[in-house]
């Protein structure tokens, strides 16, 4: 088993009813509901919601795919800062205590111009302080970089506006299995230095399914009403 996966059950983090609702919430339908390009437009905020941020190219929109099962259900693709809306997905319709899953667009593409950064900046900024059903950011971070200094900024911005965020490792697959743990220690000891930063890293790989089973669980938990 691998090392990061064995760890996380030891923890026992999660009931069986996390888990449940967790598989349940993307096991069911989860229908894409609207791309959002400003906050009037933002569906009610009658229901938790989670949202998946970080870097150009990190692997949220695969990653939302991965959850679900689907391959085509948020668009990815090669060409970094493609996601420039806020993409609401609504979990478990069918169910009495649904949820929401938000792509947010990526963040530090060097291509796009200054002018659509500060309009990144400010949206992002003003759904992340504004949105009271918001229930945590998973901060998507890619496992070959570790944390990158716009990282670091958006980390101080919801550190500051005291949003509740877990740093979710992406694309492990990609490295060696020496450098996996190496990577995930690293990140563990500098999240301490964020205050409102989970302290437990999450591991995943979309390509190989890995990781998925806990952050279903953990999505799971943190929508639960
Ligand atoms: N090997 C590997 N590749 C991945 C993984 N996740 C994503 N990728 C690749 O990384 C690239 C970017 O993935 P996206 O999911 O589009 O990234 P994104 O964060 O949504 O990007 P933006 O919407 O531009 O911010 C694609 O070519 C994916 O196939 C993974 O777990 N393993
Ligand atoms: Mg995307």
């Amino acid at each position: 088993m691998k090392p990061w996966a064995k760890r996380r059950m030891e923890e026992e983090r999660y009931t069986q009813h996390d888990m449940e609702r967790g598989r349940l919430l993307f096991a069911g339908r989860v229908d894409f509901i609207m791309g959002a390009v400003s906050l009037g437009t933002l569906p009610g905020a009658d229901r938790p919601e989670v949202a998946f941020a970080g870097r150009s190219n990190v692997g949220k929109s695969s990653l939302v795919n991965a959850l679900t099962g689907r391959k085509t259900l948020a668009r990815t693709s090669n060409t970094p800062g493609r996601t420039q809306e806020l993409n609401y997905f609504e979990m478990g319709a069918e169910m009495n205590t649904p949820a929401y899953l938000v792509d947010l667009p990526g963040y530090g593409y060097a291509k796009i111009e200054r002018k659509k950064v500060n309009a990144w900046t400010r949206l992002v900024k003003d759904y992340l302080r504004g949105r009271p059903n918001l229930r945590r950011v998973m901060l998507l971070i890619d496992s070959r970089h570790g944390l990158k200094e716009n990282d670091r900024e958006i980390m101080h911005m919801l550190d500051e506006a005291a949003v509740n965020y877990q740093i979710v490792l992406t694309k492990l697959d990609k490295l060696k299995v020496a450098d996996r743990d190496k990577i995930l220690k690293k990140t563990q000891e500098d999240a301490k230095k964020f205050i409102a930063c989970h302290p437990i890293i999450m591991a995943t790989s979309s390509e190989k399914g890995w990781g998925l089973e806990d952050l279903r669980a953990e999505i799971g938990q943190l929508t639960a009403f």
